[in-house]
């Protein structure tokens, strides 16, 4: 994923050359697709459009098909984890034809940039706060034990792929009337929504979920070295919302005895 250029020198999907109450705002440009802020569906509704571009490389027919296709599977994971009580982005609209699905906009920010604002700098390790870390580290936990209870594995869970929305009587940042609680706890605050689903396929298998767990812990050590020691209260809570967790943690065992593996060989 790359900055968006300053210049949206490219042709947007033709739905957000129609008219609307403000330009629609390119977010992020990846390999694959782009990701729009835009109110073209409702001028009081902002939604996330992601559009998957025709790629001049490949055969057009090919192409056509597999943009098709992972627009749809998307949309249809996506509504099968909202209508499950899943915290993900509700889907507005799709034309899978032309490439593209409108989603429901997630306020706030990545959880990953939550938790380093409230890392911070600093070399120390963190005691002050830990608390409200470990709560967000539960919240995580929770949220994709949901996903994975409801019959899908992410394919790609990283602190970026979820978002911090602030609940509701709180302003974005964090910044919200006076608690009384210190500033450096609140960037913590928030409801974790999962977001991305565009790796994300229908499964059951222990195998499958094992794998989405370790990807996250992964990430997780490299994003966050300084919190890499609480990672352990992502699966706790994972557990009491899951109730196969237990097999799935044993599969882990053999899927980060693999990855040790593989790393040794090289
Ligand atoms: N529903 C949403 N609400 C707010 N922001 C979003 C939403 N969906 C995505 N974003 C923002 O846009 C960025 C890119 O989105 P996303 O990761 O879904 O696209 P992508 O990486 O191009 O997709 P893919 O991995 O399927 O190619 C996210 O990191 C996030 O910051």
């Amino acid at each position: 994923m790359t900055a968006p250029s300053a210049n949206q020198d490219f042709p947007p999907p033709k739905i957000l050359t129609h008219p609307s109450t403000s330009p629609p705002t390119l977010i992020t440009q990846g390999a694959e697709g782009r990701l729009y802020k835009t109110t073209h569906l409702l001028p009081t509704l902002p939604c996330a459009l992601k559009y998957r571009p025709p790629k001049p490389y490949r055969h057009p027919a090919l192409d056509a098909r597999l943009t098709r296709a992972r627009i749809s599977a998307e949309a249809k994971v996506l509504e099968r984890c909202w209508r499950e009580g899943v915290p993900v982005p509700a889907v507005y609209a799709m034309d899978a034809a032309r490439g593209w699905l409108a989603m429901e906009w997630i306020e706030g920010v990545p959880v990953r940039v939550g938790i380093n604002n409230f890392l911070g700098e600093g070399e120390e390790t963190q005691t002050k706060g830990e608390g409200e870390l470990v709560d967000l580290m539960k919240r995580i936990g929770e949220a994709v034990g949901k996903l994975h209870r409801t019959g899908v594995v992410h394919g790609d869970l990283t602190t970026s792929n979820m978002m911090l929305r602030p609940r509701s009587g709180t302003q974005v940042n964090g910044e919200s009337e006076a608690t009384g609680r210190d500033d450096r706890v609140k960037v913590l605050e928030g409801e974790v929504v999962l977001i991305d689903f565009g790796l994300a396929t229908q499964s059951m298998s222990d195998e499958d979920r094992a794998v989405d767990l370790y990807v996250l812990e992964r990430a997780f050590a490299s994003t966050h070295p300084r919190a890499e020691r609480l990672f352990g209260a992502i699966l706790d809570e994972y557990k009491t919302t899951f109730k196969k967790a237990p097999s799935v943690l044993a599969k882990l065992e053999d899927v980060r005895m693999r990855g040790r593996k593989r790393s040794m060989l090289g």
